[in-house]
């Protein structure tokens, strides 16, 4: 078989939980980025790759890295917690140093090496009706839809409902009419949340521009500070989502969060792929 072209563009493929991710470093590539086509192109699962998000890293001057990232509709996110873990697993590695700062849309985020794993500090989150943001000034911790769901930002929109068995939801079809509530100027990602003991939720997503995912990273964030504000746990809370276990603790400097990350292959696009229009 031949090998790879090498005026392709290389990417690597990980998961954390099962949230799954193309990265591609434009870091070295002449000023050039991937467009909403070629996000779409590359996230096909049948002609592409396939991904829940396209995380590239860019150059920032205010920090290691920054992030950018897409959804498999061609649209972009401003938070991506999973995908945060994934690079930060290997920029770490890649600067042998036990932290980084990466810039993104909601501003400069942290991660680290802390108890066995690698942590991202997703920030404060974000409580006011017009940060989160909705369409209008409602109680964001109990939005006036069926099942009074709790409205939480974490640099992207999250609505949370909170039912006795998340595994019963009909999640496919409940997920994209509240993704496309009107009180979400800006669309929303979706969790169903059960407590199923102290301190721990079982959840299912449905993420905006991409639909269901096994976990969710932003969404576990939002989920714990809900279900914290709403007396239900502590602050650090552990999720049980369909893909795996994250952990989520809310400190004084933001809302950090864990879990499992892996690498699984590494691959070239081919330039004759990108070329053909397939995301030109
Ligand atoms: N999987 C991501 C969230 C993607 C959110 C995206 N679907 C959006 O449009 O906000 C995470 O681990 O936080």
């Amino acid at each position: 078989m031949e090998r790879p072209s090498s005026d392709g563009l290389p990417f690597v493929k990980m998961h954390g939980a099962g949230n799954d991710f193309v990265i591609i470093d434009s870091r070295a590539r002449d000023g050039r980025r991937v467009s909403p086509a070629q996000a779409r192109a590359i996230g096909d699962r049948h002609r592409g790759v396939g991904f829940d998000q396209l995380a590239e890293i860019v150059p920032d001057d205010g920090a290691d890295y920054r992030l950018i990232f897409w959804n498999a509709d061609g649209s972009q996110a401003g938070a991506c917690g999973n995908a945060s873990r994934c690079v930060a697993a290997l920029m770490l590695a890649e600067a042998g140093t036990g932290a980084v700062r990466f810039a993104t849309a909601r501003g400069i985020l942290a991660a680290r090496h802390e108890q066995g794993g690698v942590w991202v500090n997703m920030g404060a989150p974000q409580l006011a009706w017009d940060e989160v943001p909705l369409a209008r000034a409602v109680d964001p911790g109990h939005l006036p839809l069926e099942g009074g769901p709790a409205a939480v930002g974490m640099g992207n929109p999250h609505c949370v409902f909170f039912v006795p068995d998340a595994e019963a939801v009909p999640l496919a079809e409940r997920g994209p009419a509240v993704e496309r509530d009107p009180l979400f100027p800006q669309r929303t990602n979706v969790e169903f949340a059960s407590l199923t003991g102290p301190d721990r939720l079982r959840m299912r997503v449905w993420e905006r521009g991409t639909g269901i995912t096994l976990a969710c990273g932003s969404g576990a964030c939002a989920a714990a500070v809900a279900a914290y504000r709403r007396g239900l746990t502590g602050r650090r809370v552990t999720l049980d989502l369909d893909g795996g276990t994250l952990i989520v603790d809310w400190r004084e400097d933001g809302v950090w969060m864990t879990g499992p990350v892996a690498r699984v292959f590494d691959g070239v696009l081919r330039a004759e792929w990108l070329a053909a229009g397939h995301g030109a």
